[in-house]
């Protein structure tokens, strides 16, 4: 099973339902849908769930909207903080949605 990584303080929000997308750069978005992933958090490699990926698609951060935000349970401002944080200048991401299963 493929494994993907999230920083610790996004495991709640994952495990309640409130965090169903995630935005990675390319090298970190190879998931297709269908595929079942492991979950672990980034910092200890601690597992805490497997999700199911419901579709992988690219959308470029200039994009980035309410809806998006929303599925990551934070504000828009606050999304993209995030992401000019882990990848500061990356305008190519990819959205991932999943479930949990
Ligand atoms: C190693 C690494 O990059 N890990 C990541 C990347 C992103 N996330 C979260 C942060 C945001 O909520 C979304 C969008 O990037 O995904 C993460 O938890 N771990």
């Amino acid at each position: 099973m493929k494994n993907i990584t999230f920083y610790g303080r996004f495991e709640n929000d994952i495990l309640a339902g409130r965090k169903t997308i995630t935005l990675r750069e390319a090298s970190d978005a190879n998931v297709s849908a269908g595929d079942k992933v492991r979950v672990s958090r980034y910092e200890d490699d601690v597992f805490f769930c497997n999700i199911e990926v419901i579709a992988v698609t690219p959308v470029m951060f200039d994009n980035l909207n309410e809806t998006h935000a929303a599925q990551e349970n934070m504000t828009l401002e606050q999304l993209k903080d995030v992401i000019s944080e882990i990848y500061p200048g990356l305008r190519e991401l990819f959205m991932i949605e999943f479930r949990l299963i």
